[in-house]
C-alpha cells in the first residue's frame, strides 16, 4: 500500500485554507498530479482509484491516458480512495459576499474494497466534501467518515458489516450462524454514515444513515470524525429515518418498529442524547411498517407515511441482494397517511391513499378554511408512479452505463391530500405537469425557513431525456406549476441544496449550491441564483468527485 503525506497550500491566508494531511491509498488506475495555480495548490498529489481512467485536461498536469471508450468520462460513480484533501477553489463568477458558512455534503463515494466491488449506489463508505464560504472565496475539501464498517473494511480488505445491499462472506456454517445473530442484535449491521448530514441545534454535526448506530458526529471544520452519537435513551431497535427533522429547537424522526408493525415517532432537544416519544402509529396494512426513508412535519403534525413498499424480514435474511434489497412491494396492503399531533402524540387522521412510492418528502403544511380551522394536510413528496423500479436502477452497472437509452423511471411531484375532516381516504395528484421537469424528480430542498408551511418553491434533480439518472437541476414553482431547469450536457449534478440570504424577504430570495459532476470526469462547485436560477459562480475541483447524496449549510457564527 502506498502512503503518502502532502501539505495543501493555499495562496495566500484564509482561515482553515492550510492542512498537513496523511493520505494512505492504493495506487490503481488514475494517479495525477495537480500543479496548476487554478486551485491554488502545489504539487497535490491525488489519487483516484476509478473504473476507469481520470480523463487529460488542460488544467491538470496528469499522467494519465485516455480511453477510446467513450465521451463520457464521468467519474460520478467511480470511487475516491483518497482520504483527505483540502484546498481552496479558483472562483468563475462571483459569490455572494453574504454567504457565510460551511455547506457539507455527504454520500457514499467508494464502492471498491481491494477486488471486492459494491453493486449498488448506496453501499458505498462515506465521502463527506466541505465547500467553506468567506468573503467571496472559497475552500473545498473532502475526506471519508471513519465509521467502523469502512475502518475494517480498511484494514481487513473485505467488507465486515451489512451493508444496504451487500452482506460479508461467511468461510464457515458456525460464523454464518453467528453473522445471522449478529443481525438480530445489530452488531453485523452497517455503521457506514454515507446518506446526510446534519446540523444539530446545539451545534453537532452528525453524519447519518438508516441504521441508528451509523449516526457519527463529524467535525465540519477539519472534517475529522468525532465519534458515535450515543443516544442515551432506551429505545433498542436499529433503524430510523435517514431524514429527520431538525430545526434550531428539535430533532424529530421516525423509528419503525419491525416487531410490533407501527411507527414510534421521537423527539430530542438540542444538547440532549436522549429521544422523547411523542407517539405511536400503528401500521394500518401489511405485515411490517412501511420504508421511511423521509417524511415530512407542518406546524402542528407530523406526517407518517406508510409506503406498500415495506421493510422484509425474509429479505433481510437473505444473504444476495433481491431486486428490492430489503423490502417487498405490497400493492394489497396499501397505502396510508397518519397525520399525528405534535403535541399531544394524538392521531389526528389515518386515510388510505393511493399506492406510492417515494424516498424524499418535499414540505407540507396546513390548509385552513375561512375561520381559521385546519381541514387538510397538503404533504409533497418526489414521487416514482408507485413504480419500484428507480431501487435497481441506482445499481452502479445502470448508473455506469452509458447508453443513449431512456431509462430513468418517470416521476413527479407527488402531492396528499390529506382531509383532517374524518374522511376515510385521501388523495394523491402531481402538483404539476411532471413534464415541466423532465419528469424525473427525486433530490430536493427547500427554503427552510418555510419547513412545514405553505410554500411555493421547491428545487430537485429533474432530467432532461434520454437519461440514466437525474441530470438536470430545476427549480419549481407550486404556485405557477411551471419549472426552470439547468442543464449541462453530460453533467450528473447532486441535490441542488438553498441557501436563503439572510434578511430576504422572498422566499427564493438565496442561492442554490450543487456538486457536479461533469462528463469529462471534472467536478464544480456550482452556485445558482435562487431566483433566476442562472449560474452565478463556478468553481472547478483538482479533480472530480464521485456523486453526493445529501448536504445541510452551517452558517457562520459572528462572535
Ligand atoms: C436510500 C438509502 C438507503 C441507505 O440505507 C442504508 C442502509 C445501511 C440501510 C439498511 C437497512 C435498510 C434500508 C432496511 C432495514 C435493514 C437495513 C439493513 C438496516 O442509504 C440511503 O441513502
Ligand atoms: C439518488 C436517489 C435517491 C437517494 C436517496 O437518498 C434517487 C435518484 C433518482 O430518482
Ligand atoms: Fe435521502
Amino acid at each position: 500500500m502506498a502512503s503518502l503525506t502532502f501539505r495543501t497550500i493555499a495562496s495566500n491566508s484564509f482561515p482553515s485554507g492550510l492542512a498537513d494531511f496523511g493520505v494512505s491509498g492504493v495506487h490503481t488506475k488514475g494517479s495525477l498530479t495537480v500543479a496548476s495555480k487554478k486551485w491554488c495548490n502545489r504539487g497535490v498529489k491525488v489519487t483516484n482509484v476509478a473504473t476507469r481512467s481520470p480523463p487529460p485536461s488542460t488544467s491538470l498536469a496528469p499522467d494519465i491516458e485516455s480511453t477510446d471508450e467513450d465521451e463520457h468520462k464521468s467519474v460520478a460513480w467511480t470511487s475516491i480512495r483518497q482520504e483527505r484533501w483540502e484546498g481552496e477553489l479558483a472562483v468563475d463568477g462571483e459569490i455572494p459576499l453574504w454567504l457565510s458558512g460551511t455547506y457539507l455534503r455527504n454520500g457514499p463515494g467508494l464502492w471498491d474494497i481491494e477486488d471486492y466491488k459494491f453493486r449498488h449506489l448506496f453501499d458505498g463508505y462515506a465521502t463527506l466534501v466541505r465547500l467553506h464560504f468567506e468573503d467571496g472565496r472559497l475552500i473545498a475539501g473532502h475526506r471519508h467518515v471513519e465509521s467502523e464498517a469502512y475502518k475494517s473494511a480498511q484494514t481487513n480488505k473485505k467488507i465486515c458489516y451489512r451493508e444496504f445491499s451487500e452482506v460479508p462472506k461467511q468461510e464457515s456454517f458456525l460464523s454464518y450462524v453467528g453473522e445471522l445473530a449478529g443481525l438480530f442484535s445489530g452488531a453485523s449491521l452497517t455503521d457506514n454514515a454515507n446518506t446526510g448530514v446534519i446540523k444539530l441545534g446545539d451545534g453537532r454535526v452528525v453524519c447519518l444513515t438508516e441504521t441508528i448506530k451509523g449516526s457519527i458526529v463529524v467535525d465540519p471544520d477539519t472534517l475529522d470524525t468525532i465519534g458515535k452519537f450515543e443516544y442515551t435513551d432506551s429505545w433498542n431497535g436499529l433503524i430510523h429515518s435517514a431524514h429527520p427533522i431538525v430545526t434550531d429547537t428539535e430533532f424529530l424522526t421516525l423509528l419503525p418498529d419491525l416487531i410490533r408493525p407501527g411507527y414510534v415517532v421521537v423527539r430530542m432537544e438540542p444538547d440532549s442524547n436522549e429521544r422523547k416519544v411523542i407517539g405511536r402509529v400503528e401500521c394500518s396494512g401489511g405485515p411490517a411498517p412501511g420504508w421511511v426513508h423521509s417524511f415530512p412535519v407542518t406546524e402542528h403534525y407530523i406526517i407518517v407515511p406508510e409506503m406498500p413498499l415495506r421493510y422484509s424480514a425474509g429479505n433481510l435474511l437473505k444473504a444476495e441482494p433481491t431486486p428490492l434489497y430489503k423490502f417487498h412491494w405490497y400493492p394489497d396492503s396499501k397505502a396510508f397517511m397518519h397525520v399525528m399531533c405534535k403535541a399531544s402524540g394524538k392521531i389526528v387522521a389515518s386515510v388510505e391513499v393511493p399506492l406510492f412510492v417515494t424516498f424524499h418528502f418535499i414540505n407540507a403544511y396546513e390548509e385552513k378554511d375561512e375561520d381559521g380551522r385546519v381541514t387538510s394536510v397538503i404533504a409533497d413528496c418526489c414521487e416514482h408512479n408507485a413504480d419500484t423500479s428507480i431501487l435497481d436502477k441506482l445499481k452502479l452497472e445502470n448508473l455506469r452505463t452509458h447508453s443513449t437509452e431512456d431509462v430513468l423511471p418517470d416521476a413527479r411531484v407527488g402531492r396528499f391530500i390529506i382531509p383532517l375532516d374524518g374522511s376515510p381516504k385521501g388523495e394523491l395528484v402531481a402538483a404539476l405537469d411532471p413534464n415541466q421537469h423532465g419528469k424525473g424528480m427525486d433530490m430536493c430542498s427547500i427554503n427552510p425557513l418555510y419547513l412545514g408551511r405553505k410554500y411555493r418553491y421547491a428545487y430537485a434533480c429533474g432530467a432532461q431525456r434520454p437519461c440514466n439518472f437525474p441530470n438536470t437541476l430545476t427549480k419549481i414553482d407550486l404556485f405557477t406549476g411551471t419549472a426552470k431547469n439547468w442543464h449541462e450536457e453530460g453533467a450528473v449534478p447532486s441535490e441542488p441544496f438553498f441557501v436563503a440570504r439572510p434578511g430576504a424577504i422572498e422566499e427564493d430570495d438565496g442561492v442554490v449550491i450543487s456538486i457536479i459532476s461533469d462528463k469529462n470526469g471534472e467536478g464544480y462547485a456550482l452556485v445558482l441564483d435562487g431566483t433566476t436560477f442562472q449560474e452565478i459562480a463556478r468553481a472547478s475541483f483538482p479533480y472530480g468527485l464521485p456523486y453526493g447524496l445529501h448536504g445541510c449549510w452551517v452558517p457562520k457564527i459572528n462572535v
